[in-house]
């Protein structure tokens, strides 16, 4: 089993971990081998590129860390709770309040405006909503100022948008109220080689401002070095 603990970049051992996992594993079904995920502990604030080869369980680890999954045995911790274990309510409430989650295809509500789906996360929770420490529309167009979104766009709905565009309105919806936690599923797969690195760049400055840690996932090796620690899935065993 590949185990790793990732030390701070900063060299500190104090601060609270945002992840933690510890022999986790998972299984889709009984026809399927069981996927065993590497042991690991990411610091607050630091950022983590997790990549392997198509079909070896980013995406799963993903929903595993985002408690849409639970694991068939082992342990995983964000911010030091096993939320996942909670009644659906309040696995609901904690991700919302504590995860912006990056989609491969975004998941952005396709009715609404780039700056109402930027704000929709305030909408769900309270603490992202007063963390804002402003009107979650103003903290709504800062982000998108921030990730070059020209403001004679920010009323258009998100189906008049280029896919660059719908990417980036993506990030500032996780980003908004400045969530302990990101995850991101293969966001830049769509976009070409320096629009992907501009992006990366981007978001990781914007999560870094706000402290927040980042999970970023993807097949393309060559992306790894934006980022403060790497692990590579690969170990897909009965
Ligand atoms: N909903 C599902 N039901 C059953 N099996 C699934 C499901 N989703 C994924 N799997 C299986 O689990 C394994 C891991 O899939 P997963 O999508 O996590 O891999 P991945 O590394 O993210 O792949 P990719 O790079 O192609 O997105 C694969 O064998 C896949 O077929």
């Amino acid at each position: 089993m590949n185990s790793q603990l990732l030390s701070s970049a900063d060299g500190s051992i104090d601060k609270p971990e945002a992840i933690e996992t510890s022999n986790l594993t998972f299984c889709w079904d009984r026809l399927q081998p069981t996927l065993r995920f590497p042991d690991f502990s990411l610091p607050r604030g630091e950022h983590l590129f997790l990549y392997g080869p198509s079909g070896t369980g980013k995406s799963t680890l993903l929903s595993l860390l985002a408690g849409m999954l639970s694991p068939a045995s082992g342990v995983v911790k964000l911010l030091g709770t096993e939320f996942h274990r909670s009644d659906a309510g309040k696995r609901d409430r904690f991700r919302a309040d504590h995860i912006g989650v990056i989609f491969q295809q975004f998941n952005l509500v396709p009715y609404l405006t780039a700056e109402a789906n930027v704000t929709l996360p305030c909408k769900l929770s309270s603490r992202r909503k007063s963390a804002t420490g402003e009107s979650p529309t103003l903290a709504a167009q800062r982000l998108l100022s921030a990730l070059a979104i020209p403001e004679s766009h920010w009323q258009r709905k998100v189906t008049q948008l280029s896919i660059g565009q719908q990417q980036r309105i993506a990030a500032a919806r996780a980003l908004i109220g400045a969530p302990e936690i990101i995850l991101a599923d293969e966001p830049t797969s769509a976009l070409d080689s320096d629009n992907r690195d501009r992006f990366i760049n981007l978001l990781l400055a914007l999560a870094g401002e706000r402290n927040t840690s980042v999970v970023f996932v993807s097949h393309d090796r060559s992306l790894a070095r934006h980022f403060h620690h790497q692990i590579e899935l690969g170990q897909v065993s009965a």
